[in-house]
Formats: structure tokens, sequence, C-alpha cells
């Protein structure tokens, strides 16, 4: 500390005595010293009583905890793609930065609104109009188009595979075709089955035909849940076309502030969040004659409240027919999960995907995926051509294989931008570059240009979709032969020390990124380039996604539990309980809810 002198002492005293003689006459405040002695006689003494309620599924269970480390969902945190999830591309800050510099730029010379510019008469412009505003100033939310309207035009077959095989052909190619009497057998004899199988074998689109076909929807509707809503728009439309019926008749879609279905609807498509909704209006889901859970090794957190209401349900309702479809690895433990359940396997894949791995560990995944989408577009690859006469992914013949469009995957919306946005200057910049149509693809997307990823597009022009991973489970895009994977996601994670959940870069899965490639091989065979090290795929991987119910805030289920009548939340079946200390907090704020509840 810097002593004073006596003399800078005093004048600091002067200085101080000038203030508060300041305040005094200015009337801010009225005295300068302090009462300590708070005792007064005459005031009016007020009691205060606290309750101290604690909910009974409570009682003595509150621990405080000192967990303050949020949970980190990868295998070693200090392994290359950790740290390089840590730091984020390279290039994507330089695009964040510059985008910066000129919004300060043009907001600088921005003289509308300021005095010089009312001096210079500059007229301030108006705010652009909403359309979607209407007259009274209120929001019209129907306004905006739905999906269904968007993908009212019939799918256009763009592959080999889609344009020289019916339908029927189509649906018989499928390895799924070769055991549907073994498997619909097996449903028969048990209401829960644990059905596995590549990706692209036909779970998603044909399980839901077969259980019509077999007489399931005489006596209730048959539900498939997705873990993503575009997916579950998408495949509704696929099978509506495989059933020969208007989309939102006999197959039909819901996902939130969207319900495309009738009366006449019999298969339902929809997100794991809507079932757990109707799950509230009615119990026992009186309205199904069979539920399918697709997908089920996301393991999204309303994927594993259902699984722990299902289980209860199957045992009310034995006319229930409950089947979990799920990838290879996790299919034993949901089989335990719901009593050492039967798991069917189906043998066999669409189509073959030759997997390629970076040679280097990658530095700037945003910049490799560029390159590596440049390079598939420019260079072609005549060995996929039937014809072998294309070189740029269009047939001068005519006679190509269709489009070979590419599938990028991206951890989120500012890179996915930052791609696009960098692909095209870099094809800008070359003289003669075959053209190639950038689409975006994340959850924040209006749907109407989400649509267009399962748009033709006119002259064969070679598609680039550039997706998160929403684009990574049950999605076809007809013509997409080429994955690009980043190898990174983005996932909700708890952080106690803020007691809220976030969203952070992480290296993605094994499981994440064997549904990657399978994008690939769907309609033809396929190519997946993984932009990330065989070593550390093995090695650095997690075989499966932490399940969302250990890493998020669990305050919004236990709310939700509670409004199902879940009595006993400790007592709940989780397929994988919530840690308890972390739960016990969730538990403790809801002490503050309880009185909500
Ligand atoms: N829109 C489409 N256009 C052309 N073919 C399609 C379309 N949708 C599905 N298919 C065909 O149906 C196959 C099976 O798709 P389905 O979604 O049922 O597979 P899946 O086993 O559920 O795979 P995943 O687990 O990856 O979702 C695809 O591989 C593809 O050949």
């Amino acid at each position: 500390m810097k002593r004073l002198t006596e003399r800078q002492r005093e004048k600091n005293r002067d200085v101080q005595k000038w203030e508060t003689n300041r305040m005094l006459t200015s009337g801010v405040v009225t005295q300068t010293e302090y009462d300590e002695d708070f005792e007064e006689v005459n005031e009016a003494k007020v009691h205060l009583l606290v309750h101290n309620i604690i909910p009974p599924f409570l009682d003595g269970r509150i621990l405080f905890t000192k967990q303050f480390e949020p949970v980190i969902p990868v295998k070693d945190a200090t392994s290359d793609m950790a740290v390089i999830s840590k730091k984020g591309s390279h290039l994507v800050r330089t695009f964040r930065e510059q985008k910066e510099r000129k919004k300060a730029q043009s907001k600088h010379w921005e003289l509308a609104g300021t005095n010089i510019g009312n001096i210079m008469g500059v007229e301030k412009k108006k705010d652009e109009e909403d359309s979607a505003v209407n007259e009274d100033g209120d929001v019209d939310y129907k306004k905006d188009k739905k999906f269904a309207d968007l993908l009212s035009d019939k799918n256009t077959a763009v592959s080999e595979f889609a344009r020289k095989k019916t339908m029927q052909q189509q649906r018989q190619f499928l390895p799924i075709f070769a055991v549907k009497e073994q498997l619909l057998s097996v449903i028969r004899d048990n209401n829960v089955i644990i059905v596995v199988g590549e990706t692209g074998s036909g779970k998603t689109t044909q399980l839901t035909q077969y259980l019509h076909e077999d007489g399931y929807t005489n006596y209730g509707m048959i539900g498939c849940t997705q873990p993503r809503r575009v997916a579950a728009m998408s495949v509704a439309k696929r099978v509506s076309e495989e059933m020969n019926s208007e989309l939102g008749e006999k197959v039909g879609y819901a996902i939130r502030f969207e319900d495309c279905t009738t009366e006449n609807t019999i298969v339902k498509y929809m997100t794991d969040g809507i079932l757990l909704r109707e799950s509230l209006r009615e119990s026992d889901l009186d309205n199904y004659s069979a539920v399918i859970m697709d997908e089920a090794h996301e393991r999204s957190l309303n994927t594993d409240v259902l699984f722990g209401l299902l289980r209860d349900v199957v045992a009310r309702r034995q006319d229930l027919k409950l089947i979990v479809t799920s990838a290879t690895m996790n299919a034993d433990k949901f089989a335990e999960f719901f009593g050492n359940v039967p798991v069917f396997r189906i043998p066999g894949r669409t189509f073959p995907v030759d997997v390629m791995f970076s040679k280097n560990p990658v530095e700037d995944y945003v910049d490799a995926a560029v390159k590596q989408a440049m390079q598939i577009h420019l260079q072609g690859n005549p060995g996929m051509c039937s014809a072998g006469m294309c070189s740029a992914g269009m047939c001068s013949a005519g006679m190509c294989s269709g489009t070979r469009d590419i599938l990028i995957f991206m951890p989120g919306q500012e890179d996915i931008e930052v791609t696009c946005e960098s692909m095209g200057e870099r094809l800008a910049s070359l003289e003669e570059a075959p053209p190639l149509s950038i689409l975006p693809i994340y959850s924040q997307l209006p749907s109407d240009l989400q649509a267009k990823i399962f748009q033709k597009n006119k002259d064969g022009v070679r598609k680039c979709v550039v997706a998160t991973n929403i684009a990574e489970t049950s999605l076809t895009v007809d013509g997409i032969i080429y994955v690009v994977d980043a190898g990174y996601c983005k996932l909700k994670v708890f952080n106690p020390k803020i007691g809220m959940d976030s969203l952070q870069v992480f290296p993605i899965s094994q499981a994440n990124a064997n549904q990657r490639s399978g994008r690939a091989g769907r309609t033809g065979p396929g190519q997946a380039f993984r932009l990330y090290t065989e070593r550390a795929y093995k090695n650095e991987l997690l075989l499966n996604t932490v399940p969302e119910i250990q890493r998020t805030n669990l305050a919004n289920v236990v709310l939700l539990l509670k409004s199902l009548g879940v009595q006993d939340l400790l007592q709940f079946h989780f397929m994988d309980a919530p840690p308890q200390v972390r739960s016990v907090v969730v538990f403790y704020k809801l002490l503050c809810a309880a009185l909500c509840i």
C-alpha cells in the first residue's frame, strides 16, 4: 500500500469534509453518523414464521454437493481431439473476427439517428417489416409453412437404386425383408423385443409397415418415436409414399407445434417428447397397439424417461407391443432393462461404405472439412461412375449413377455457416469450377430451408449438405454417397458451478461415427472420410455417448415425472440412474419447486 504523507492526509481530510458538506447541503444525505444501536423501544415487532417444507420423496435425502466440476462426456480430457474441441476451429475464429469488425464499421458509419446525422438530414431506415407480424402487432405462427406443405411434391428419385427399382423392389432389397416372417413371429410371441441392425437395414421405414400388414393397426395406431424432428418428418414422408398414401392420411407425423395426422392415421412418426406428453393425458397409451422406440441408442433424456414409463405400461397392458431398435453396442443392456427380452438381429447391410481415416491428427476441423469436400467436388471419383465418363459429380453422358452428393457433419450452427461461406468463397475464386449447391441444415433453420436438402437440384447440380447431428439418424437423402465427418458434436452438459446446462463441443462417440458413415451407403455404395486418425477413433472416442440424463440438469425431468404422477422418484426405473450427488442437488432445488408441485 502506498504510504501517505501527513500533508497528503490532511488534504484528503479536507476534500472529504468538503464532499460531506456538499452532500448535506444538497439534501442527498441527511446525516453522516450511523446509529449502531438498533433497539427502538417503540418499534412494532414483526414475527416471521418460516416453514421448512420437505416433500415426502426427499425425506432424509438432502445433501449439499461438493461437486463443482461439470460432467465431461469424453474418454480422456487430455487427448488430441478433446483438446481441439475445446480450442475450436481457427477458421471459425477468423471469420467471427472479420464479421465483428465489419459490423462495428457499418455501425460507425451509420449516421442516421445520431445528432450529426440529424443535422445532415440522414433519415433512419425503417426496420424491415416482419411478414409474420400482423397489423395488431401479433405474431401469426401459422403463417410459417409447414414441413408437410414443403414436401408436398413426390420425392424425385436421384440414385440409380431409386430410379431403376419400383418402390416394391426397393423395399424387398432391404436386409430386413429377408427376415420379415421370423421377426413378426418373435413379435407375436413377445410383448417387448429389441431389434438390432446395421444402418440402412430398414428398421425405421419397414417395421411400422410390417406391423400394419400383420394386422396390428386393426385395434390401434402404430407409433414410432424419433430423437429428432427432421427425421420424424422425412421418414413419415417416405413411408407415406411407400404405402401409396398422402402424408398426413394413413401415415402422419407429430412434432412440437406441428401435427400432421388425421383420424385416419394408422402409422404415426413422432419425436419422443410428443409421446411423453401424450402419456401425460393417456397414461396407458390406449390409442396405440404398438410403439417402436427408434434409435434408442441415442439415449436422449426423453427416451430414458420413456423407457421407465413404457416398462410399466407394457406390464399393465398385455396387448401392447414395444419394439426398441438400437445400434449393435447397447442391445444387451436394453434387453436386460426390460427383463431379459429377446434381441432380434437383422443380418447384412444395404450398400458397402468405404471408411477412410485421416493420416495425421487434424488441427482445424472446419478447414479440413472444406478442403476434403472441395477435393471430392473438383476431382470427382471416376471409379464411382458406372459409365466412367464423369469427372466432377455430373455425368456428361447422362449415364452416371446419379449426382454424387456430399454430406458434411459439423458440431454447430456457426461452424456450418463458416464451412458454407468458406466453400462458396473458394469456389468463386476458381475459374470454371463446376457448380455446387451448398445447403446448411441445423435445428434452428426455418423449415423451408431445411426441406431443401430433400429436393432435387435442377440440371443435376451436385449438392453439398452441411449438417449438425440432426442428419445423423434415420435420415436418407437420396443421392448422398460421400460423408465428411469432422468428428465433433455439441452436447448439453450440466455445470454445477453456474447451476445451468450449457452446450459445448466434444468429440463424438464411436456409435455417432458409425451412424454418420452409414448416411453414405443408403441408396448406393459410398465413401466416408473421417477427419481423425484411426488411432483416435479407437483410443479417444467413447463407445457410446454418455446418456443425456447423466450429464444434464434434471430439474425439468423431475418436475415432468411428478406431473406424470410418479410418486416416488427414487424408485423410478432409470436405465442409467443420474449420478447420486447431482440428482440430490436437483432434488434439493426441488425444495423450492416443491411449492409448485
Ligand atoms: N427418401 C428415400 N429415398 C430413397 N430411399 C430411401 C429413402 N428413405 C429410405 N430409403 C431406403 O430405405 C433404406 C432403409 O431406411 P431406414 O431408415 O428404414 O433404415 P434404418 O435401418 O432405420 O437405418 P438407420 O438406423 O440408419 O436409420 C435406406 O437405406 C434406403 O435404401
